[in-house]
């Protein structure tokens, strides 16, 4: 029997988000994998819905809003007073994406350079990280320099490639739509060559933040079903198992499967 709630109605993701704008967007298509779509019918998930738990990771500089994103999102108030985070802090949110419950687990570090030592020391052993990243739109030549650091240090932590990297432009509603635009174009630069989701959103007006977690928790969702599927594909009861002499084409067969997993 479950001890956890039932995940809140509106919590619930049937569809693939789409992406804030195509232009950056790591993935661009419209539906979830075929292979996952089958696998959550089928019941077929593995610890995908037991036990995992995806871990986000929200850095960015002193004041850009990573708090009130996540709180935003997680308790749906806002506060016009600025309070640094100290250290770190973390919210759970449960999720039900195409019947399976998953659980994201915010991590909201502090962003002043003081903490960022004791921050650091969570980004350790995220194999599964997802990471935010976020700057002010309205500094995004400051914020852009300080985020790099920022986000080379989450990746120092982390395999870069087990990481998805979301590049959040944070206070949307500070900005007037000429000056946005011409920042959003700077923007898209920075997260085509870092390899980001580019969204912008604000906390104050509630914009695209909904949209934005719902995004992060499908894809992540995505990668680790995935992941999964690759794991107990090469433990089918029953399967037969060839063995070559030349251990580098086992070596060369696996690695074969494994590049094919996220396609
Ligand atoms: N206008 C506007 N102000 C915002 C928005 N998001 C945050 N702020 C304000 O920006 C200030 C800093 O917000 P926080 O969320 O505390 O910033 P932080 O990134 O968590 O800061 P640290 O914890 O020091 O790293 C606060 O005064 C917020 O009210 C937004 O979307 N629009
Ligand atoms: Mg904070």
């Amino acid at each position: 029997m479950s001890v956890l709630p039932p995940v809140r109605k509106d919590r619930v993701i049937a569809q693939l988000p789409q992406c804030y704008s195509k232009k950056a967007a790591v993935q661009t298509k419209d539906e979830f994998n075929s292979k996952v779509k089958t696998a959550c019918q089928e019941q077929r998930t593995g610890t995908v819905g037991r036990f995992k738990i995806a871990k986000v990771i929200v850095v960015g500089d002193l004041a850009v809003g990573k708090t009130c994103l996540i709180n935003r999102f997680c308790k749906d108030a806002f506060d016009k007073n600025y309070k640094a985070t100290i250290g770190v802090d973390f919210e759970m949110e449960r999720f039900e994406v195409l019947g399976v419950p998953f659980s994201l687990q915010l991590w909201d570090t502090a962003g002043q350079e003081r903490f960022k030592c004791i921050a650091s020391t969570y980004y350790r052993g995220a194999q599964t990280a997802r990471v935010p990243c976020k700057f002010h739109l309205t500094y995004l030549n400051v914020a852009m320099f300080i985020h790099r650091q920022w986000l080379e240090d989450a990746l120092k932590e982390n395999d870069p490639t087990n990481v998805q990297l979301f590049l959040v432009g944070t206070k949307k509603d500070l900005s007037s739509p000429a000056q946005y635009s011409q920042i959003e174009q700077d923007a898209i630069k920075l997260a085509e060559e870092i390899k980001a989701e580019y969204w912008a959103l604000s906390s104050l007006t509630g914009e695209n933040v909904r949209e934005f977690f719902f995004r992060v928790a499908s894809l992540a969702f995505e990668v680790n079903v995935l992941a999964e599927l690759e794991k107990s594909g090469s433990r089918h009861i029953g399967d037969v198992i060839k063995i070559n002499s030349n251990s580098n084409n086992l070596y060369a067969t696996s690695k074969k499967k494994q590049s094919n997993c996220c396609q």
